[in-house]
């Protein structure tokens, strides 16, 4: 029993008060914790955060409304959530009325921004990603039943060579990360090419990771390796050549092998397969396969780390046996596949870059 507070009740008492007024609170964040990614998918396609990046000056409500051809009261309700959530900003304009105004938030809403996720988001909040949601419970009830192939009878992969559009949902929003983390790991984990020659992107969706590595480090060979349907859609970039094939199979001949968001859609014993096919196509002399994955670390959830958290759910939900790995559960598939040694650098992302040695 703890001590008794000032007016008659314990501070174990107190505690579970103030625990209930939280709690609350805190369930409304649940019942409706879809209605932020949802109004924010509708700004995307209104094009709001474009609109305003074009306009010279904070825009007005009317303003906004009459360039996107959207009924103002109900632009009004969307903008009064969007930047109490701090997502857009209100500033005076040169006229002294009030106008919107982007914030960093903002312009990670815009399609073709620097630091655009919109992809991202419209990949997540489609309504084939949404379906295996419904099927969660169902999976983990039937332990491997999985909840993507229930929802649209076959794996993501399957289903994305056959609804092209979908494939390029995927692409595009992949490309969104891979533009933001690939100048990461160039400036800050450098040493991982040091040495290296050429370079396959295995599972390289459309190309835009090599892409940037290609612009950064000329003297690399960039090899953009995926499924025949993905090649087939992917940016012809003259400094990056372009493979299909299937990484079950074979991987190309290479000084290092890449995988970035890869080897997480599969289960260890995939992972093995794939990393054994890498290890024969780098050479035993100096070949290296670098890994950019999350690492859960168990403890340390905060900030981005926390995202790695919400991607294992993801991975539940969208992928036969995939998951995101502690360290513990890396070296397994690592050290199984038969390779010597490895290195984890964390890097400003989600990702760590796992450089892992013949
Ligand atoms: C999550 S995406 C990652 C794309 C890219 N690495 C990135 O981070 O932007 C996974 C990629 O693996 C590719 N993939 C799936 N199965 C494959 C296979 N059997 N062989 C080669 N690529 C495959 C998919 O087509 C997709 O482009």
């Amino acid at each position: 029993m703890g001590e008794i507070g000032g007016e008659g009740r314990s501070s174990w008492e107190k505690e579970e008060e103030e625990d209930e007024a939280q709690a609350q609170i805190d369930i409304w964040k649940y019942i409706f914790g879809f209605v932020e990614p949802a109004v924010v998918k509708c700004a995307i396609e209104l094009g709001i955060a474009e609109a305003i990046e074009k306009h010279p000056s904070p825009m007005t409500l009317s303003e906004l409304s009459s360039t996107l051809a959207c009924d103002p009261s109900l632009l009004n309700r969307i903008m009064r959530f969007l930047v109490h959530r701090k997502i857009f900003k209100v500033t005076s304009t040169c006229h002294g009325s009030m106008g919107y105004s982007q914030t960093p938030l903002s312009r990670r809403l815009m399609r073709n921004g620097q630091h655009s996720m919109a992809g991202f988001l419209l990949l997540e909040s489609s309504p084939v990603m949404l379906a295996p949601w419904h099927r969660l419970s169902a999976r983990v009830l039937a332990n491997g039943n999985p909840s993507f192939a229930k929802a649209h009878g076959e794996d993501v992969w399957r289903y994305a060579e056959k609804h092209l559009d979908h494939s390029n949902l995927i692409n595009e929003a992949m490309a969104c990360d891979a533009k933001l983390v690939m100048p990461t790991i160039i400036e800050s984990c450098g040493e991982a090419f040091d040495g290296v020659k050429s370079l396959v992107d295995v599972g390289g969706g459309n190309g835009t990771a090599m892409s940037i590595l290609a612009k950064a480090c000329p003297w690399i060979r960039c090899i953009n390796y995926d499924l025949p349907h993905v090649i087939a859609e992917a940016s012809m970039c003259d400094s990056v050549e372009l493979v299909a094939g299937d990484m079950f199979q074979s991987v190309p001949k290479a000084d290092a092998a890449f995988f970035m968001w890869v080897l997480h859609d599969w289960s260890d014993e995939e992972c093995i397969q794939i990393l054994k096919k890498c290890r024969e196509a780098i050479p035993k002399e100096n070949g290296r396969v670098i890994i950019v994955e999350a690492v859960i670390e168990e403890d340390k959830y905060d900030g981005l780390k926390n995202v790695g958290l919400m991607l294992d759910m993801v991975m539940m939900a969208h992928t036969n046996f995939g998951k995101e790995r502690t360290l513990k559960e890396w070296e397994y598939v690592i050290k199984t596949a038969g390779f010597s040694s490895y290195t984890v650098k964390p890097i400003h992302a989600v990702q760590s870059v796992i450089l892992v040695f013949y």
